[in-house]
């Protein structure tokens, strides 16, 4: 009984250490009789069991702690930036005596891997408790999955920003840990934030040098707000000629039959001092059971919610975007200068000038690419006067992208920017645009020095496939903004393009800067994946034609960005046209806007 006595003190001062509110759970233990100290009956294990059971609902509230297959549908969510307790199974000092077993953040490490249904459903169990603790934008999870499907339940986090599809291979594995010892270098720029690498198994051709990398990122997560949940560590000797020691800050469960062993939690120890000579104890002296994989549809439900909740989080309005300094302050004669969105909290300015006379945004349908480019438009607007700012609209969606800047009999205002705005996805018309731009840079270069005092002009087209896909009027549409693209430029002439397909070289090779939407990875080099799995709203900004850069560096030219969608406040999107219309001279004398 001693001994039991003694690893609850040591359970609770792991607790205490643990988490801010141990004080409860310590205020409880220590308010154990003195006179019942060293009672060996089984009436004293079940009273101590039911404490650690009140103390274990104070250290893990909510999910972090819940029976998953009974948890409230009212459980709130997102209550805690750092969790530092996370409940994974259920010990058993008697067959009719139980407490939850709970686990300090640290790590966890089975020294089996997710092929026992018991480490992938733990694993899962302990995703889902984390995920759900969290507040929105707080937790990041990456996976290795070799099997590729323990963790579909978790699919709708890919497009949302906090968990991208597992990898599945040794090559992914790299990228992971690439990502990890950039988070663990970086932590110090965000103190809120979490990352959670959950390993279910080790792909085929993991190294001992991977292995080497993970040891020692054991060592330094936690303080950088890194943890690890690791199946199979250690590793079975055959991917490691020297066996690795025990993972550094973490607990380990070696999985026996039917029970599982806890390991001593990191900095603590369940039992007391064994005199020299005889064997340390090897962790919690009670058989434990790990928890239960949580059923696929409450997986999917929190998943869902959370991802809605992340969205929602992370929303920017036009507004944010916009000039503080008021309309029209900005001068041109340089370039054209707009944000188009936030990395973090910091705006993400973009030119069209001398050096990125050209953007190139690619997305998949429904990416956000006519969001994207009204944003950017409204940038522009708001920043330049029209006399310093000529705007070409063309629009071969079919959806009418541009179709709010032309009077209608319901809102006469206009875009005092506007000098075309293709409202019909006539290709005749897109390529007379096209020509009639040909001969204006035609002109400027007979007349004007390069860079001049001209207006600059800036012709934003959604989408491009359509036009270059037409027979008949493609090719000349390729030829047209291939000669723009190529010599516009230094004339004061830019192109913003979107498509959902990459155009052809020509056009391209001059679009410095490239936008990445969901399913637009082809936006950026072959080699960068920079735009993998991106969540609506969101896009990768690179300003070097795309390229990556050396794994793990920190890459300046390439940002990762929330944009607004205007859709979301048509009346605010409304307010800000009439205003510009009014700026620019309309309504006239007399009517009201
Ligand atoms: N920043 C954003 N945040 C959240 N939702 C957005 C954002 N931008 C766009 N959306 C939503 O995504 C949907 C598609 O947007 P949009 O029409 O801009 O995409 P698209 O790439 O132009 O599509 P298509 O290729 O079909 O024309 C819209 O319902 C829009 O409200």
């Amino acid at each position: 009984m001693a001994e039991i006595r003694a690893w609850l003190d040591q359970a609770a001062a792991t607790h205490r250490q643990a988490a801010a509110v141990a004080g409860a759970a310590g205020a409880m233990l220590d308010g154990h009789s003195p006179t019942r100290r060293g009672a060996t009956d089984e009436r004293s294990i079940r009273e101590i069991a039911e404490r650690l059971r009140v103390a274990a609902a104070l250290l893990t509230p909510g999910w972090l702690g819940a029976a998953l297959d009974a948890v409230p549908a009212s459980t709130p969510l997102g209550i805690t930036t750092q969790p530092e307790l996370v409940r994974i199974g259920t010990a058993y000092p008697l067959d009719d005596a139980s407490f939850p077993v709970l686990a300090p953040l640290g790590h966890l490490a089975f020294d089996g891997d997710a092929r026992d249904p018991r480490v992938a459903g733990t694993l899962r169990a302990v995703l889902l408790r984390l995920l759900a603790t969290a507040a929105p934008g707080s937790l990041l999870v990456r996976a290795v999955d070799p099997a590729g499907d323990r963790f579909a339940a978790f699919e709708p986090l890919h497009d949302a920003g906090i968990m991208p599809p597992p990898v599945t291979d040794r090559p992914g594995l790299v990228a992971l840990l690439d990502e990890a010892e950039q988070w663990v270098r970086a932590a110090r720029s965000r103190p809120d934030r979490t990352l959670l690498l959950a390993i279910a198994a080790w792909p085929e051709t993991t190294e001992p040098a991977d292995q080497a990398r993970l040891a020692a990122l054991a060592q330094a997560g936690p303080a950088a707000r890194l943890h690890l949940l690791v199946g199979g560590w250690p590793p079975p000797p055959l991917l490691s000629d020297t066996v690795p020691g025990p993972l550094a800050q973490a607990t380990q469960v070696t999985l026996h039959n039917p029970h599982v062993l806890i390991g001593h939690p990191p900095g603590g120890c369940y039992a007391s001092p064994v005199p020299p000579g005889q064997p340390a104890s090897p962790g919690l002296p009670a058989p434990a059971y790990l928890d239960e994989a949580p059923a696929n549809t409450l997986i999917n439900r929190v998943c869902m919610e959370l991802a809605s909740l992340a969205v929602n989080h992370s929303r920017l309005t036009l507004g944010e975007l916009l000039p503080a300094d008021g309309l029209w302050a900005g001068d041109a004669t340089t370039g054209l200068e707009v944000v188009v969105g936030r990395a973090g909290d910091a705006p993400v300015r973009l030119r069209l000038a001398e050096i990125t006379p050209h953007w190139l945004i690619i997305g998949r349908p429904g990416a956000g690419k006519t969001a994207l480019l009204l944003s950017v438009l409204y940038g522009l607007c708001s920043r330049y006067c029209p006399e310093q700012l000529r705007l070409y609209l063309l629009d071969f969606t079919g959806r009418g992208s541009f179709s709010d800047f032309v009077p209608r009999a319901t809102d006469p205002s206009y875009l005092p920017h506007a000098r075309a705005v293709g409202i019909s996805p006539d290709h005749a018309d897109g390529v007379g645009v096209l020509r009639g731009l040909a001969d204006e840079l035609t002109r400027r270069q007979a007349t004007a020095p390069a860079g001049g005092a001209l207006p600059r002009v800036v012709c934003l087209i959604d989408d491009l496939a359509p036009l270059l896909a037409d027979e008949e009027f493609g090719p000349e549409a390729g030829q047209l903004l291939g000669t723009l693209a190529q010599q516009g430029g230094a004339h004061g002439i830019h192109l913003v393009l979107a498509s959902h397909t990459l155009p052809s070289a020509a056009i391209t090779s001059q679009c410095r800067v490239r936008i990445a939407l969901p399913g637009g990875g082809a936006a950026l080099d072959p080699a960068n994946q920079a735009a993998a799995a991106l969540a609506q709203g969101t896009a990768v900004v690179n300003t070097a034609s795309g390229l990556g850069g050396p794994r793990g560096a920190t890459r300046a030219h390439e940002q990762h960005v929330r944009f607004p969608d205007p859709y979301a406040d048509g009346v605010a999107l409304a307010g800000l046209r009439h205003r510009l219309w009014r700026a620019g001279g309309g309504p006239v004398s007399g009517e009201q806007s």
